[in-house]
């Protein structure tokens, strides 16, 4: 699909935030290794979400789900004995299910999306299973991997945390379960920190104790424990929100997004801030964040690593602030969907935005004036990158082709629908 974007000075109205993708993974992941039904109250429905489901029901999961839930029959630590699992191209459940994988004889993860998820590392995570006893047999870290488990074993466990956060989520989801107590320590720094929290917190919310350090780099996991069956309800996804939150906030708009949780573990809520430091017109209250937009940004300098999978939509904000913004500690942005850093760049400067990379930081010229547009922009597989570009587009002076749009599913499948009932300009052309 390609979505031909049209410049929109106005954006008006309300709408629900989509469900929490990272939320979702999470609890599914969790009904899964339960031992008894759980229930998922508004789930995610998205590509990455449907590869959780897909994939924990060929490991033995009994799912069932209406409009509004699903209940989950889980597998507890005896998933079925499959040989082949497909995850799409969705990271975080490729990572999380290697660990399940541990428990299964062999398991081959295939390499649906050679691109995008194909080109990802998980050396990391492959460095610990190997220390639970688990042999693992992959091309230089990264797919097709598979996974000769049976009987992983707990101990001491160290896992790099450089890279990605994941691979560490990954090994507390699953430790709980194993017949030893362990003691997980991170290696050199922990990237995406914040989302640890998640992974903690629902852990906590099935019943199942982990000890962990102030910091998040050292845990003590008792062994033989199970996760209750219980139910859970999925917050708004801030990540996605962001990118329509942008786009209110470069254009003349009163947009309304609700289900946004004001206490929430999501590090992507600091959007929020980030809108507001440069200089926007926002409300947030009763989980329900207003925006008043005059197209009027000023610059500034974040942290982006604490709002890892909204700094695109951000920098998307900033193409139009006054003055020059900084989105540093971002290195590991080079390890998602496409290389977010070099990628994202060449494809905003394309569109007219003075911009310039570092290795872990991106650096915005601001041109309150708009851009000029006007050209094709590479989708590169990724959905953060298609809705942070769709932002430019609207703001731009002869709007923007986006190729391949519908890779916006793999999070937030209906992103497009969501802006035209705002009010935007924009085609969409199925080929
Ligand atoms: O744990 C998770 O669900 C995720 C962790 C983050 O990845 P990294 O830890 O690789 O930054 C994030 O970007 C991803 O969308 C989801
Ligand atoms: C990086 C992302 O997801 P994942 O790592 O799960 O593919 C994302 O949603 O932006």
């Amino acid at each position: 699909m390609k979505a031909i974007v049209k410049p929109t000075p106005r954006l008006d109205g309300t709408i629900n935030a989509l469900s929490s993708k990272n939320y979702t993974t999470r609890y599914l992941l969790i009904a899964a290794l339960a031992d008894g039904t759980s229930t998922v109250h508004f789930p995610a429905h998205s590509e990455d979400s449907d590869a959780m489901r897909r994939c924990i029901r060929d490991l033995g999961a009994v799912l069932e789900e209406d409009d509004e839930k699903m209940t989950i029959r889980g597998f507890g630590r005896h998933p079925k004995h499959v040989s082949e699992l497909n995850v799409g191209n969705a990271g975080a459940v490729l990572r999380f299910l290697m660990s399940v994988a541990a428990f299964c004889p062999e398991v081959t993860f295939i390499n649906a999306y050679p691109d995008s998820l194909g080109k990802r590392p998980h050396d990391d995570l492959i460095d610990a299973l190997k220390q639970m006893g688990v042999e693992v047999e992959h091309r230089e870290g990264k797919l097709p991997i598979t996974i000769r488990g049976g009987h992983p074993h707990g101990g001491k466990i160290t896992v790099s945390g450089n890279v990605s956060s994941q691979f560490l989520s990954s090994l507390l989801f699953v430790a709980p379960l194993l017949d030893e107590d362990s003691e997980i320590t991170v290696l050199h720094d922990l990237k995406s920190k914040i989302i640890v929290g998640q992974t903690l917190e629902v852990i906590a919310q099935a019943g199942v104790k982990i000890e962990a350090s102030d910091d998040l780099m050292h845990y003590k996991i008792p062994g033989n424990q199970q996760y209750k069956p219980q139910s859970y309800t999925v917050q708004g996804d801030y990540p996605g929100s962001a990118a329509i939150l942008a786009a209110a906030a470069v254009t003349h708009s009163d947009v309304t997004v609700l289900h946004l949780a004001e206490q929430s573990k999501q590090g992507e809520r600091a959007v929020v801030d980030v809108l507001r430091a440069m200089g926007v017109d926002l409300t947030h209250e009763n989980d329900t964040v207003r925006i008043r937009g005059n197209q009027k940004l000023t610059a500034g300098e974040f942290d982006g690593d604490h709002f890892t999978d909204a700094v695109l939509a951000m920098v998307a904000a900033a193409v139009f602030a006054e003055g020059t913004s900084r989105f540093y500690n971002v290195e590991n942005l080079r390890y998602k969907e496409c290389d977010r850093i070099t990628d994202f760049v060449n494809e905003l400067r394309k569109a007219g935005a003075d911009v310039e990379e570092r290795q872990s930081e991106i650096i915005v010229h601001g041109r309150p004036q708009g851009v000029t547009g006007g050209v094709e922009i590479n989708a590169h597989y990724d959905h953060r990158v298609i809705m942070a570009l769709t932002v430019v587009g609207l703001r731009s002076e002869q709007g923007l082709i986006i190729n391949d749009a519908h890779h916006v599913a793999k999070s937030y499948p209906h992103y497009f629908e969501h802006l035209l009932s705002l009010g935007a300009q924009i085609e969409l052309v199925q080929e």
